[in-house]
């Protein structure tokens, strides 16, 4: 399938290649979590916004949930703030989680909105606090430290993890003309505002919804093996042997792990793609060979 989709000829020409791999995911729920690192410039941010607006128009039920890790750095370098990372995730004290949201919910949220509604589609941002949407608790993790083999607690502050999921207001959505994007801001039950790694977030949603597809959208083309060559298909059995062997490591082993999760609590398949290739969430839908690693049960 060609990756000209910004004419309309063309777009019509790929649209009738793609119509039996649409069929198939007629009134079906696909996430697709965008990560801070594929947001590029802004051909590729129009480009993906077109996309999600042809999966809605094709009768798909597509969800957005955002990143913006390095977006939200670069506001606390302007604010004299530095970021500091435990374990991959920002240590978010009061100040912090502040900011968190107001990129996170505030700019990063209403960008991808305003892009999607200029293809003519609805788009609503919401945060985990929307319609009682996602309760959060506050993280408990630890790290073994490699030389000493001692267990430490981390405190993360205002780092959470997402323990309630409602449906109600996005089955609602489903049902309607809208696209949801949603930020990974959740409230406690505690009163406070946490901040929730993207993947995670993305994670609980796919599973909360039985979502029939996660897309995960980063800067590599999916999962490597050793000689750096993409793996098209993974199970889970075959992922954690790849953690455990090193041959995924850094980032990607977070990732991973929530994939794993989500496929426990029900989503059909997981995808780890490049968002950095122009319409690859089309790419990975509406191809037989797709585009990234689909990690299935
Ligand atoms: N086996 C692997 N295959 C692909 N990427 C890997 C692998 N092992 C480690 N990585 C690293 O994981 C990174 C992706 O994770 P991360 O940076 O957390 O993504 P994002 O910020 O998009 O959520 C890649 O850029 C790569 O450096
Ligand atoms: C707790 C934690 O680390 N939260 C992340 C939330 C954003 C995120 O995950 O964005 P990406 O997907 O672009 O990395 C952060 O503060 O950076």
């Amino acid at each position: 399938m060609s990756t000209n989709l910004d004419t309309g000829e063309a777009r019509a020409r790929v649209l009738a290649e793609a119509l039996p791999y649409m069929q198939a995911y007629e009134n079906k729920t696909v996430v697709v979590k965008y990560g801070g690192h594929a947001m590029g410039d802004a051909t590729l941010g129009q480009a993906f916004a077109r996309d999600v607006a042809l999966l809605k128009q094709s009768g798909v039920n597509p969800i957005v949930v955002h990143g913006g890790g390095p977006q939200i750095g670069r506001m606390l370098a302007q604010m004299g703030i530095e970021s500091r990372f435990e374990g991959g995730l920002r240590v978010t004290d009061e100040e912090t989680v502040k900011i968190v949201e107001m990129v996170l919910a505030g700019s990063i949220n209403k960008e991808i909105v305003a892009l999607i509604n200029a293809e003519g589609e609805w788009a609503i941002g919401l945060c985990g606090k929307d319609g009682n949407m996602v309760f959060a608790e506050k993280a408990h993790k630890t790290v073994v430290d490699p030389d000493s083999n001692i267990e430490r607690v981390l405190d993360l502050g205002y780092v959470g993890e997402p323990v309630e999921v409602d449906r109600t207001l996005l089955d609602l959505l489903a049902r309607s003309e809208m696209i949801p994007v949603i930020a990974p801001v959740a409230p406690g039950r505690d009163g406070a505002t946490y901040n929730i790694n993207a993947d995670t977030f993305a994670g609980a949603i796919a599973g909360a919804l039985e979502a029939s597809r996660l897309l995960f959208l980063t800067d590599v083309p999916g999962v490597l093996d050793k000689s750096g060559e993409l793996i098209k298909e993974l199970s889970v059995a075959e992922a954690r042997g790849l953690i455990r062997d090193g041959t995924i490591s850094g980032g990607m082993i977070p990732k991973v792990e929530t994939c794993i999760e989500a496929i426990e609590r029900g989503v059909e398949g997981v995808v780890i793609l490049n968002g950095k290739t122009r319409h690859s969430v089309l790419l990975e839908l509406l191809t037989e060979h797709g585009a990234g690693t689909l990690i299935v049960k």
